[in-house]
């Protein structure tokens, strides 16, 4: 396998991706909502990405878009280098290379019907495996894949019989029945006991380490992110504001935003299974109004180091060693920054306050 991300395929890409909705205000009023607003993102092959944010940043919309759910109001997707549009001509193909692992399995589960039967129908249609015999190896092959063992004692049972970890377990058993390349994770934990969550994350690294499977792990949980991910995308109101490797992102963070996050998580550097943001919960932490047009940072009315320039204008993207990239202009003060153009940026920007209170003292 390629050494460096840069060197490995992509799977799944956007660049300026915007998909709008059209919604209502808390007045009524008819407002355009701009739940992803211009997402440059990547997932590379053998690779987990995790997108967090708090509620409503559009994590799943994100999610949305590449299981087809949502259209793009604009900009670029490709799948496996091949625009969406041209990849998804054919759904059944499509669904093959991407499957969705919802954070309620119930919700994805017919529960009067067998575990047999959920999988099997997978199988079925994908493999066009016929014989009752020969699905049900298959199923149970599945089963013994996301540890549900010995395999022969849950065909026969219904989603009611298992815990929330066995069902969750199902589900990924059934997207991994079309030998899918990316697996999309929405939160595939938050409806866990704290005890169950830790094993399904781990069987979804075990995944990537055997079948070199792709995976978006989308969370709200920055330590889960974590313990999980290679990358990190961090969302507010719709952007990326903060990406790169997982570690440099969360020892380290530049963005404000990323800070509070980490600040809210309640230890991560060690999950264990239990970690809850606590960033909606603030009664200080109003969530974002993704309705506002805005120039600048949607994170600036909630930003402890805003400037004045954080709302002037646009904000542009930074770019830090190791294929870090920061839309916040505390980036600037970063050794070996550089502008989006790969050149340094200038330090001295009128309205910057920092600068300016520096010139003034004696
Ligand atoms: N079909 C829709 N119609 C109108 N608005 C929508 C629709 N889907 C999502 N939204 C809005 O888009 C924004 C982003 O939603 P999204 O579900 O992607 O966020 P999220 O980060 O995944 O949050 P959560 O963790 O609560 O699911 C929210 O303001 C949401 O209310």
């Amino acid at each position: 396998m390629p050494e460096t991300t840069a060197e490995r395929e992509v799977v799944l890409q956007t660049r300026s991706l915007e998909v709008h909705f059209d919604g209502q205000n808390h007045a009524g009023k008819k407002v355009r909502i701009r739940a992803v607003d211009g997402v440059d993102f990547t997932l590379h092959r053998g690779e987990i990405v995790a997108l967090v944010g708090e509620s409503g940043c559009g994590k799943t919309t994100m999610a949305r878009v590449f299981s087809l759910i949502h259209a793009p109001t604009a900009g670029a997707v490709t799948v496996a280098g091949r625009p969406l549009k041209v990849a998804a001509r054919n759904e059944r193909r499509y669904y093959r290379q991407v499957q969705l692992i919802y954070q309620d399995p119930f919700a994805s589960m017919n529960s009067l019907k067998k575990i047999r039967h959920i999988v099997g129908r997978v199988v079925s249609i994908h493999h066009r495996i016929r014989g009752r015999r020969a699905v049900r190896e298959r199923v149970e092959e599945l089963l013994a894949r996301v540890n549900l063992t010995p395999a022969a004692t849950f065909v026969d049972r219904h989603p009611t019989d298992l815990s929330g970890g066995q069902r969750q377990r199902v589900a990924i058993a059934r997207a991994l029945a079309v030998e899918p390349d990316v697996i999309l994770a929405d939160e595939p934990t938050s409806m866990l006991d704290a005890s169950i969550r830790l094993e399904v994350l781990n069987l979804l690294a075990d995944l990537r380490q055997r079948d070199g499977l792709s995976v978006l792990y989308i969370t709200h949980d920055i330590a889960s992110a974590r313990y999980l991910s290679d990358r990190i995308d961090v969302m507010y109101g719709g952007r990326i504001i903060e990406s790169g490797p997982t570690e440099q992102v969360v020892t380290d963070p530049v963005h404000p935003y990323t800070q509070l996050l980490i600040d809210s998580a309640p230890d991560p550097a060690h999950f264990k299974g239990s970690g809850h943001s606590a960033v909606q919960s603030s009664s200080t932490n109003a969530p974002v109004d993704n309705s506002v047009e805005v120039v600048g940072c949607r994170f600036a009315n909630r930003c402890p180091a805003a400037q004045e320039r954080c709302t002037s204008g646009p904000i542009p993207e930074f770019r830090l060693p190791g294929g870090r990239r920061v839309s916040c202009v505390l980036a600037e003060d970063r050794e070996q920054v550089t502008s989006d153009d790969g050149t340094p940026p200038p330090r001295d920007v009128p309205g910057n306050d920092a600068d300016t209170a520096k010139e003034e003292t004696p």
